[in-house]
Formats: structure tokens, C-alpha cells, sequence
């Protein structure tokens, strides 16, 4: 007998079972990726959404927390065909509900033809099709969360150190944990800063790098640190991963928008316009850049073309929509971060082009 009920904005509620208990609402999103399951779990880039795996089992290998990528799961919930005891047993501790036994076949294709949707979940032993649905009435456009950035960053400024050949500020709108650690093993100490940081603390770190992370939510909402990159365009270089491609893209006279699900998986091929070459990407991302404003589009999306590279050879400036930290992902992109440090050393401010 079903325990958990899913309810979709398309007027659909899937009966289910519950795996930890709650009620919660968000933005439907599902990921193809068949593994990382950890590394999705705790990307703030989920941050008020529920992530439902396209892939059927989920925590065939266990829960490790050396595999997180931030110290909390980020997803409102989280749905499967079926969850493992161990990552059951984990998003119940944090407090996250997760359903599973329903047909997530169905709720993937509902969601490629109708686009990433509100839904309502309820789970546990009191939970009713009817309490699913009040959860969805009480859904918020992701756009209207005006304020999530506020929800996902750090409160204050701390430094990871690396070998201190660098100094990196990294604008943490809900970073993963790899960004700053794949800069610290190339020799950055990395300064990590709110994402409401200003211009003057910047400006006293005095950084050989301006970098704005991934993070949840409308790029359109991160205001402050679209400011901050408008302010330092030119002066210092710039580097930006997903929700920093976006937010530096409307900081040069860009433009953003919602796609209609989004790029969420880890075999995401992209194509370098220079040299053709196509490499395998990690993403995660619900919004794209519609319009890269003063900056050049140097990678595309093999299969919807949209962009996934840009560049500023005269602000020396470059980002990836996608994610070359590559947790999980293949590691075809992980050559972003020496030439974010090779703009640092003011040497080369030409990218190469293939990562
Ligand atoms: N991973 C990210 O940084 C996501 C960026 C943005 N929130 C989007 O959905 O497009």
C-alpha cells in the first residue's frame, strides 16, 4: 500500500513508497547521471528543487562523505525507482524526504515534454494524496526566490590555502567543494567569500583571479554579484563555472533565460568552436545564456547549441557552463583550472581552447 504520494503541476499525483518521511515541495528536475548520486545530493545548485534519477538504482555504492561536495543535502527531496537502505537511511538523518517504487520512466518523459514543474510531495505513514497536492499549491517559481543565494553561501569570508603561488577570490553563490580544491592543488590559496561580498573587501584582497561559482536558483537574482563583476571587468581577470557563466555573461551585457528542463547528467558533449573538438561534460543547470553580450562564445552544446564556453581575450575572462570539476563527471575538462591560473599569472590571456 502506497505511504508517499508525489503530486505534479500537470494535475498527475504518483502513489509511492516512502524511504525517509516528510512533506516538501519544488521545481521537478531529473538528472540522467548514473552515478555521483552523493556529489548531486549535496550540490547547492539543487537548493529548492527535488531531483528525481532518471537512472533506477540509486546507492549501489554506499554513502561516503568524502564524495560530498558541501556539508548538507540541497534538494527539497529526492525521488527513484529505488533507493538503497544506506542512502534511505541518509536522507532520513538529514531530515530530506525520498520516495521510491514509482514510475520514474513517466515522471522523466513528463518533464522533457512540459519542462521542469512545481510538484508536491508527502511521505510517511499519514501522508494523503491530498497533503501532496496542498505542498504543490504552495510551490514558488524558481525565480521567485529572490534571496537564495543567501541560503546556500557562507556567512563569512575564510581561506582555503593552497601553496600561495596564487590568490584566487572565489564568490561563493553555493559552490561545490571541489571548485576551491581543484584550484588549492594547482598552488592557489583561494579566499572564499560571500555572495554578497563588496567591492572594497574584494579590492583588499587584492586577488590575482575574480571567480564566481555554480549556485541554485535565477542568475537574474544574484544582483550584487553581477555589481561586483561589473566592477572589476578589465582590472582584474574573471573566471565563472554555471551560475558564474551567467551571472558574468549579464555583468558584459548578456542575457540569460530558463530553459525548459535544463542540462542535468554527465555525458553533456561539448564542442570547442576553434578547434571542433568535442569533449564529454558533467552538468547541472535549469538556465542558459541567451545572449553572451561583449563576451565570445568559445563552446557549444553538441546537442541544443547553447553556450557552454565564453571568453574576453582583451578582460581576460573565461567560464564553463558546465562543470569542470567534474564530481562526478568525466575529467575531460579539467584543464579549465590551469588556464583560469595561467590569466592569473597575466601570461597567456589567449585560452587554450581545448580544455
Ligand atoms: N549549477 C549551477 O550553477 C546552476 C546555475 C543556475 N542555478 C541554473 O540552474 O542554471
Amino acid at each position: 500500500m502506497a505511504d508517499a504520494y508525489v503530486a505534479l503541476a500537470d494535475g498527475r499525483v504518483f502513489e509511492a513508497r516512502a524511504r525517509a518521511p516528510g512533506r516538501t515541495r519544488g521545481e521537478l528536475v531529473f538528472t540522467t547521471a548514473y552515478t555521483g548520486y552523493e556529489e548531486s545530493l549535496t550540490d547547492p545548485s539543487y537548493e529548492e528543487q527535488v531531483l528525481t534519477f532518471s537512472y533506477p538504482l540509486i546507492g549501489n555504492y554506499g554513502v561516503r562523505a568524502e564524495r560530498f561536495e558541501s556539508d548538507r543535502v540541497h534538494p527539497n527531496a529526492a525521488i527513484a525507482r529505488e533507493f538503497t537502505d544506506d542512502v534511505a537511511e541518509w536522507l532520513e538523518s538529514e531530515g530530506v524526504p525520498a520516495v521510491d517504487h514509482l514510475d520514474t520512466r513517466d515522471i522523466v518523459t513528463s518533464v522533457r515534454e512540459e519542462g521542469a514543474m512545481a510538484c508536491g510531495i508527502a511521505a510517511g505513514p499519514d501522508a494523503t494524496p491530498e497533503a501532496a497536492k496542498e505542498e504543490l499549491e504552495q510551490c514558488v517559481e524558481m525565480s521567485d526566490h529572490l534571496d537564495i543565494g543567501k541560503q546556500v553561501s557562507t556567512d563569512e569570508p575564510y581561506t582555503v590555502e593552497g601553496d600561495g603561488e596564487y590568490d584566487v577570490a572565489l564568490v561563493d553563490c553555493g559552490m561545490k567543494g571541489s571548485i576551491p580544491s581543484s584550484l588549492t592543488e594547482r598552488g592557489a590559496d583561494v579566499h572564499v567569500l560571500p555572495y554578497d561580498v563588496d567591492a572594497e573587501t574584494v579590492a583588499e584582497l587584492d586577488p590575482d583571479v575574480l571567480f564566481v561559482s555554480n549556485g541554485p536558483g535565477d542568475p537574474a537574482n544574484f544582483e550584487s554579484a553581477q555589481a561586483l563583476v561589473e566592477e572589476f571587468a578589465g582590472e582584474v581577470p574573471l573566471a565563472g563555472i554555471c551560475l558564474g557563466q551567467q551571472i558574468v555573461a549579464r555583468a558584459f551585457g548578456g542575457d540569460t533565460e530558463k530553459m525548459a528542463f535544463g542540462h542535468h547528467g554527465v555525458n553533456q558533449p561539448v564542442r570547442d568552436v576553434e578547434t571542433g573538438q568535442v569533449v564529454m561534460t558533467t552538468q547541472n543547470h535549469g538556465y542558459s545564456v541567451a545572449d553572451p553580450g561583449d563576451l565570445e562564445v568559445t563552446q557549444l552544446n553538441v546537442n541544443d547549441d547553447t553556450a557552454e564556453g565564453l571568453k574576453s581575450d582583451e578582460c581576460a575572462v573565461i567560464t564553463r557552463q558546465y562543470h569542470p570539476e567534474a564530481n562526478p563527471g568525466p575529467h575531460d575538462s579539467l584543464g579549465f583550472f590551469d588556464e583560469v591560473l595561467e590569466m592569473a599569472e597575466g601570461g597567456s590571456r589567449t585560452p587554450v581552447t581545448a580544455d
